[in-house]
């Protein structure tokens, strides 16, 4: 079966068009302004009136407010929060409200850091299992990786995502190393931060896809 993937962080036409062209199943769309991916409202409604059905929209946000959820959800038409730094309570508050699957960024380091994924069964749909970044910096997005072999054995709670560092050259090991049947990328098919490159994306789901 294909390994689904996720471009993150896409922001003009062209480079959202070569992720659907080169057949990711899942776009993402970042709502933080401290991001060099953020998107405006209007930029997302643009973006996500050209995604096809077939494509998931995913809404990117660190611990976000209602206001902030209503609006992105509306605009960038999303089918799926992906939440970072957010608790359980204020999750399941979400989850009520909008009626959308979550999927929690758990942020890794150590193999103690995979077993907070426990705790999100019955919230949330997906963890996304990415690298801890340093104190004060941006969540995701950093290009980081973690060891992949900390998920050897390990026995998933939920449905999950490899994230953190990959890029065309690693993916193909990543996958193999991991056994992941999704992978998410987003500053290792950029050419500056925020800046996407349709050629990097290109080659990652080529990558994803021989593999
Ligand atoms: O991408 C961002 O700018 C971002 C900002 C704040 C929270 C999360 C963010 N990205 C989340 C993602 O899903 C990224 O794809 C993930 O962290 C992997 O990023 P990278 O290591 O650069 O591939």
């Amino acid at each position: 079966m294909r390994v689904a993937t996720k471009i993150c962080g896409l922001s003009t036409p062209e480079t959202l068009d070569a992720a659907i062209a080169g057949g990711a199943s899942h776009v993402g769309f970042v709502f933080f302004p401290q991001s060099p991916r953020h998107l405006t409202f209007d930029l997302a409604a643009g973006l996500a009136a050209c995604v096809p059905a077939r494509v998931g929209r995913v809404g990117v946000f660190v611990d976000p407010d209602d206001a902030l959820l209503a609006k992105a959800i509306e605009t960038g038409r999303l089918d799926a929060l992906q939440l970072h730094k957010v608790r359980g309570e204020r999750a399941a508050a979400i989850a009520a409200r909008f009626r959308l699957p979550l999927w929690i960024a758990i942020a890794i380091r150590t193999r103690a850091d995979l077993d907070q994924g426990r705790g999100w069964k019955g919230i949330a749909q997906r963890l996304v299992y990415d690298a801890r970044t340093p104190a004060g910096a941006l969540p995701g997005g950093m290009g980081l990786r973690f060891d992949w072999k900390l998920l050897d054995g390990f026995s998933h709670p939920l449905p999950w995502a490899l994230s953190g560092g990959l890029s065309p050259g690693n993916v193909a090991d990543a996958i193999g190393v991991t056994g992941a049947r999704m992978v998410d990328v987003s500053s290792g098919v950029e050419s500056a931060p925020g800046v996407k490159d349709v050629d990097k994306i290109a080659a990652f789901l080529q990558a994803v896809a021989r593999s």
